[in-house]
């Protein structure tokens, strides 16, 4: 069941008008469905129903709003970070340390140790001397650190070249065919506990074939460690399950994904963990914007609206798409572009495309904006940041609240010496 809907005539989220909470918070603001959330948490952790021991951890970097990391932690989910400010959120959101996992190419000496004295359950190492490092601080705390080494299996994951993350020329993961040797000098370390290994070929993926290459390497690597006496307890499978933007989408089910994993991991005899993000927060939320203008083209009218690409990135930066649809819906269309307010001529979220017909002052949303949208956001053209409001059934409530642009100029200052 769908929580965006028209009741009415009227897009709702939940039993809420978004009219409503226009009225309330002003435009733009992000907002998500707690049953849509608790739905993909639920429809995710069921595909991999088949899977005795397993480790959820919900990837912060998609939408770290703490309201939404309690609903997951809730609902079962630990965390997947890869700063120490995204620890800082997992754990202020109520998540156990022992349920987090620090994934991320360039921790710091900072972050490991933060990680550490939290006692975190899982650190994914990126390279050997991050392993060496680690293993220095934990074994000066008396510690061994629980920790995979993260491979790079050298498979195109079919997905947006800069969401791309398994291939060899991509900055991730340490090359796979190096995994033994680097396993056999990190392993004997006595801050380590080496368990495992950890996997992320890419975000947005439309098929299983380059997930399945990907653990099946996976697999055959974790057979070679244990023949060179190694013990593999953890297998961290990643993220990356793509969602539907658009009606041409097809995204694999979680089903399906659960019944491939089932197949490719039957017999490793280990705990896989899981680090889905878009999959269960994107279609979980909305942006609601309010058109400014409809200004005429040369080709098509300008559809101007008040959010831009400062609140949601997606479409600059990646070509993405996100359905664009009035609140009150006319019935009427035509075709139109539709673009933001920032001096970018990238600040366009749709280019001559069939949409409702809106004008100056119509609410409309920008669809699946709940992964990779708030959280991207900054304040370029000296815009506030965007809130966001968490619905649940009949009530909502504001889950981060607006940053005026006075409060981001509060923190700067002019030196004495220019006055
Ligand atoms: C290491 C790691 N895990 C998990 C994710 C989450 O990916 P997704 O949102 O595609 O599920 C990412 C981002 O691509 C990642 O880099
Ligand atoms: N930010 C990207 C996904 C990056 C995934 C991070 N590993 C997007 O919006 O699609």
């Amino acid at each position: 069941m769908d929580h965006f809907n028209l009741i009415d005539g009227e897009l709702h989220v939940e039993n809420v008008p978004l009219a409503r909470i226009a009225e309330a918070v002003g435009t733009p603001v992000y907002v998500y469905s707690a049953a849509t959330f608790q739905r993909h948490a639920r429809v995710f952790r069921d595909g991999l129903a088949g899977i005795a021991r397993k480790h959820l951890a919900f990837a912060v970097k998609a939408n770290p709003n703490l309201a939404v990391l309690r609903l997951l932690a809730n609902e079962g989910f630990g965390a997947d970070v890869v700063s120490g400010g995204e620890l800082a959120r997992a754990l202020a959101a109520g998540m156990a340390a022992k349920d987090i996992v620090f994934s991320g190419v360039g921790k710091t000496r900072a972050e490991l140790e933060q990680g550490l004295d939290v006692g975190i359950g899982q650190f994914n190492l990126e390279l050997e001397e991050e392993g060496v490092v680690l293993a220095e601080i934990a074994a000066a705390r008396g510690l061994r650190a629980p920790a995979t080494l993260r491979v790079n299996p050298d498979v195109d994951a079919g997905t947006h070249e800069k969401i791309s993350t398994g291939r060899a020329e991509n900055k991730f993961g340490l090359p796979i065919d190096e995994a033994p040797a680097i396993f056999d000098r990190l392993a004997p370390l006595p801050g380590l506990d080496l368990r495992g290994i950890a996997v992320h070929i890419g975000s947005q993926l439309q098929s299983l074939a380059p997930l399945e290459r990907a653990f099946e390497r996976v697999g055959k690597l974790v057979a070679d460690l244990r023949a060179a006496g190694h013990s593999i307890t953890h297998v961290d499978l990643g993220g990356g399950l793509g969602v539907r933007y658009r009606d041409s989408d097809n995204p694999p089910s979680p089903a399906a994904f659960g019944a491939m994993v089932e197949r490719v991991t039957r017999g490793w005899d280990v705990e896989l963990m899981f680090e889905p993000g878009r999959v269960i927060s994107a279609n979980a939320g909305v942006l609601l914007t309010e058109v400014l203008w409809v200004k005429p083209g040369a080709v098509n009218p300008w559809v101007i609206v008040d959010a831009a690409m400062n609140d949601l990135a997606r479409v600059a930066m990646y070509d993405a798409h996100h359905d664009f649809e009035a609140v009150r819906p006319s019935g009427e269309k035509f075709v139109a572009n539709v673009a933001g307010p920032v001096c970018e001529s990238s600040d366009v979220f749709a280019k001559g495309r069939e949409i409702d017909r809106v004008q100056t002052g119509d609410l409309a949303i920008l669809r699946s904006a709940g992964a990779y949208g708030a959280t991207m956001a900054s304040t370029y053209n000296s815009r506030p940041l965007v809130p966001e409001v968490l619905v649940s059934g009949d009530r909502f409530e504001v889950v981060a609240g607006r940053i005026s642009a006075e409060a981001i100029m509060a923190e700067e200052h002019v030196p004495d010496w220019l006055k």
